[in-house]
């Protein structure tokens, strides 16, 4: 099976954009994450990501990663997923995630993790 390395400029159904820099020889990696989701008011700044992806021989590789969302929020999201190989040929990374708001006070804890899917594709 084709590998499917994660390196380089992914968007997701949000329109979001990934920039992931070099994987190294252990899978690890970091990058930025460009939201489109951020409130209008605070300008669009990128937020650093961590992660690590497996790197079996000609496989679609599971990975996770972390991203802080600067500035705007003090929340965090960490993506869990696979590269596959689409039938189309092109790669796709379809995640979970969860979103780890910051809540004022500890009784709020309960409502402040949201989780949710995404599939990111190749920018060309
Ligand atoms: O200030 C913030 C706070 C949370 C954010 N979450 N984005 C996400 C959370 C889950 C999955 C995708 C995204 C995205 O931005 O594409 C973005 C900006």
């Amino acid at each position: 099976i084709k590998p499917c390395n994660l390196t380089g400029w992914w968007k997701n159904d949000l329109g979001s954009k990934m920039h992931v820099f070099n994987v190294d020889n252990n899978g690890t990696f970091s990058g930025e994450y460009h939201t489109a989701v951020s409130s209008a008011k605070s300008p669009i700044q990128p937020s650093p990501l961590v992660g690590s992806q497996h790197l079996d021989k000609d496989e679609q590789d599971t990975f996770g990663f972390t991203v802080n969302w600067k500035k705007f929020s003090d929340s965090t999201a960490v993506f869990v997923g696979q590269c596959f190989n689409g039938a189309d040929g092109k790669e796709v990374l379809h995640t979970s995630w969860l979103l780890r708001e910051k809540v004022d006070s500890e009784t709020d804890d309960w409502k402040a993790t949201r989780i949710g899917r995404n599939t990111f594709t190749r920018m060309s």
